[in-house]
């Protein structure tokens, strides 16, 4: 097995991940999950939100993977896709601008926009939003929705929008973003509960007006971090199907770390994010 494993950290609005570029190099890991957790530990290894892993794709440019930082392996990333497509677009692992990446979540189509020969953003076509919950997956009928449906945790009564954008998302609005019950319902919702038999990233969004939200995540996996792209992807269709929000119209997600610009297209039914991708250092990670 190696023992010099090349590493480039990057972060999106500081959700930040150990990347790993097995296109470049052929290196053999230990088993994903534990090297996951290895990586993002802060005091024995590097210190991230998780891993991704850059691979070769029969189905499309390049693939991502995605691991939490407690190893669990996730099927969509929106930070990382665009740090992905930065990478990818840097490293001449693609010829062009546009370009299609993998995801176990599904197909997506990302494009940087280069500024100064920097990528300075990156728009990423999320694909469609699942709103079911047999999609999700949810508690209940598979073939109903879950829009500000009424539920109980710990005595209390809430009302969750459950979104997938290939990972699952939990959704609650409140009245004041720096008044959210996130350290009860995130550990309790986030990595296993009877409503989310896979777990979910839970995320609370504050209306701010028709086209700008406050949202917080405690994400599945991972705990409470910084921006999660999915999670604002989720919370912009969330906000749209609640009619707090429209379609086709750019809404701006203020999230711990940034902001992030989401559209639901209306001819296509895809989600666009763009936002920012910042390469934080590369280096070597001895086993
Ligand atoms: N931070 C990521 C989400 C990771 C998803 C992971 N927490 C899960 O779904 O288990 C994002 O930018 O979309």
């Amino acid at each position: 097995m190696n023992h010099c494993i090349p590493f480039t950290k990057m972060h999106g609005l500081g959700n930040n991940y150990i990347y790993l570029d097995m296109i470049t190099n052929t290196y053999t890991l230990p088993p994903y999950p534990q090297f996951a957790q290895r990586l993002a530990d802060q005091s024995r290894g590097i210190g991230s939100d998780g891993m991704i892993l850059l691979l070769p794709s029969e189905t499309a440019d390049i693939q991502m993977r995605i691991f939490n930082k407690d190893g669990s392996e996730a099927k969509n990333c929106g930070n990382g896709l665009r740090c992905v497509a930065k990478y990818a677009f840097d490293n001449q692992l693609v010829s062009a601008a546009r370009f299609t990446i993998e995801t176990l979540g599904g197909l997506v189509e990302a494009e940087v926009i280069v500024d100064e020969n920097e990528v300075s953003e990156v728009t990423v076509d999320m694909g469609e939003p699942r709103l079911l919950r047999g999609q999700i997956p949810m508690q209940g009928n598979p073939t109903e929705q879950a829009i500000q449906a009424p539920i109980q945790l710990k005595g209390t009564d809430y009302q969750v929008t459950a979104v997938s954008m290939g990972n699952p998302h939990a959704i609650f609005f409140v009245e004041d973003i720096q008044e959210t019950p996130i350290h009860t319902l995130g550990p309790l919702l986030a990595d296993g509960h009877e409503l989310f038999p896979e777990g979910a990233n839970v995320g609370f969004v504050e209306s701010i007006n028709e086209q700008s939200f406050a949202y917080r995540v405690w994400e599945r996996g991972s705990g409470i971090t910084q921006a999660c792209g999915t999670g604002a992807c989720a919370a912009a269709v969330a906000a749209i199907v609640t009619e707090r929000g429209s379609k086709d119209v750019p809404i701006t997600i203020h999230l711990a770390g940034g902001d992030l610009t989401i559209v639901w297209e209306s001819k296509t039914n895809h989600i666009l994010m763009t936002g920012p991708a910042v390469t934080i250092c590369t280096g070597t990670f001895y086993l």
